[in-house]
């Protein structure tokens, strides 16, 4: 009998501890499935893109889903553009520019060869034609003497020739503006190296007169020809003359030394020429400002540049721009100049927009300095170095091979 009740109690036991293990089991929740998962292998090249948050879950048990506010895509970390090397230009070379650029002086061909050869082959050259031939030089700014001077030599030449042929003509009027162009004048420009030092080439001019241009332009005349070139931005008082002389230096692989906006010119001029004997280059150009509202500053303010400069050694050449376009305006302006600094050579600009070549004659006796080189458009290699036969030639038309127009 004990056996019995003994057995009943383990039954009983056994018969708990199996509830008591199922039950729990069968009220648990059963496991949400996984979510599906996309796996996309990023083609080779593609960058990764951003990471996006998984939605949140349905922790409020509403059943929707909010999807969070959409981010903006952030751009992956890309390395900074590398700036290009700038191309190095090759500029043209300087021999035969005047010969290329020939067709510029198209307004002054008009006035030298048609108008001037049209009078001199009328029958009879009598007083009124003469005048009218002296009105045209004079009108193209030959200026007065000049103009009596070519006109009694081409009186002279006319009477003793008897006949007078169009070839005949072209000749004794070309040689008699030669003559006026003084070729024997010195015409190189002093821009070589000496001692060890860079040659020093100072620009100046009135504002607009293309000064800045021009210094671009010699500096491209230069590398042409072979030189290393470094340019000196001391016109302080305009900032877009040095921004535009370093344009024209990054062109030519030219190194350019400029100064605060309304630094001491002198001190930038200084400067330049230092660093120019440190690197070794063969010329140091530096432009300068000029204004002319007041004359006693100019001019001290140029005197200073020259003085602080030859603390180096000497300037060997101070070019003074003159805008054609001016006409005699221009040659009050160089006198004052002159009075500021020992002048040197004159460069002519806007040729190309005058009809006014005659402007070369007379700048030249009233100045009494040689027109060096000419302007003849705004492309980069549109300045010539002067040479009064082939210049002539361009304008009454005479082929420079002889041919004749
Ligand atoms: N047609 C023509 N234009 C030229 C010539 N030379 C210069 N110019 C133009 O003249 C204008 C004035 O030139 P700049 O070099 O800025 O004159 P700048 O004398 O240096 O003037 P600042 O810098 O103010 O002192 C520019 O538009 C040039 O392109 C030329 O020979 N022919």
């Amino acid at each position: 009998m004990e056996y019995l009740v003994l057995a009943l109690i383990l039954l009983g036991v056994l018969l708990l501890g199996t509830v008591g293990l199922v039950v729990p089991r069968l009220r648990r929740r059963p496991e949400p499935p996984l979510p599906e998962t996309s796996v996309r292998t990023r083609p080779t090249g593609e960058v990764p893109g951003p990471t996006v948050e998984a939605p949140e879950t349905d922790r409020a048990g509403t059943g929707t889903v909010t999807a969070p506010p959409p981010t903006e895509p952030v751009a992956p970390p890309v390395a900074p553009p590398v700036e290009p090397a700038p191309t190095l230009e090759r500029p043209e070379p300087t021999a035969g520019r005047l010969v290329r650029l020939r067709a510029r002086l198209s307004r002054s061909q008009n006035v030298f060869g048609k108008g001037l050869l049209t009078l001199l082959s009328r029958d009879h050259l009598d007083e009124e034609v003469w005048e009218e031939i002296e009105d045209a030089l004079i009108g193209a700014d030959v200026g007065v003497d000049a103009t009596r001077e070519i006109v009694d030599r081409l009186r002279e030449r006319t009477a003793v020739l008897g006949t007078r042929t169009a070839v005949e003509l072209r000749t004794l009027l070309a040689v008699e503006l030669v003559n006026a162009l003084d070729p024997g004048m010195d015409r190189s420009l002093r821009a070589t190296p000496h001692d060890g030092t860079p040659g020093v080439v100072l620009v100046v001019g009135v504002n607009g007169a293309g000064k800045t241009t021009t210094c671009g332009k010699i500096a491209r005349v230069l590398v042409a020809d072979g030189r290393t070139v470094l340019l000196g931005a001391a016109d302080t008082f305009r900032a877009a003359a040095a921004e535009q002389l370093t344009t024209w230096g990054s062109r030519v692989g030219a190194e350019v030394v400029r100064g605060p906006e309304g630094a001491d010119p002198a001190s930038v001029a200084f400067d330049a020429v230092r660093r120019g004997i440190e690197l070794g280059v063969d010329t140091v150009l530096i432009d300068t400002a000029g204004r002319l509202q007041n004359k006693v500053g100019l001019m001290d303010e140029l005197g200073k540049v020259k003085r602080v400069v030859e603390k180096h050694g000497p300037v060997d050449e101070t070019l003074l721009v003159l805008d054609a376009t001016t006409g005699q305006n221009g040659l009050e302006q160089a006198r004052v100049f002159m009075e500021a600094v020992d002048v040197t050579g004159v460069v002519l600009t806007k040729l190309d927009g005058t009809a006014k070549g005659g402007i070369v004659i007379a700048v030249q006796r009233k100045l009494g300095l040689p027109v060096k080189l000419v302007g003849l458009g705004e492309g980069p290699d549109d300045l010539a170095p002067f040479e009064p036969a082939q210049f002539v030639d361009a304008l009454i038309g005479v082929d420079p091979l002889g041919a004749g127009a």
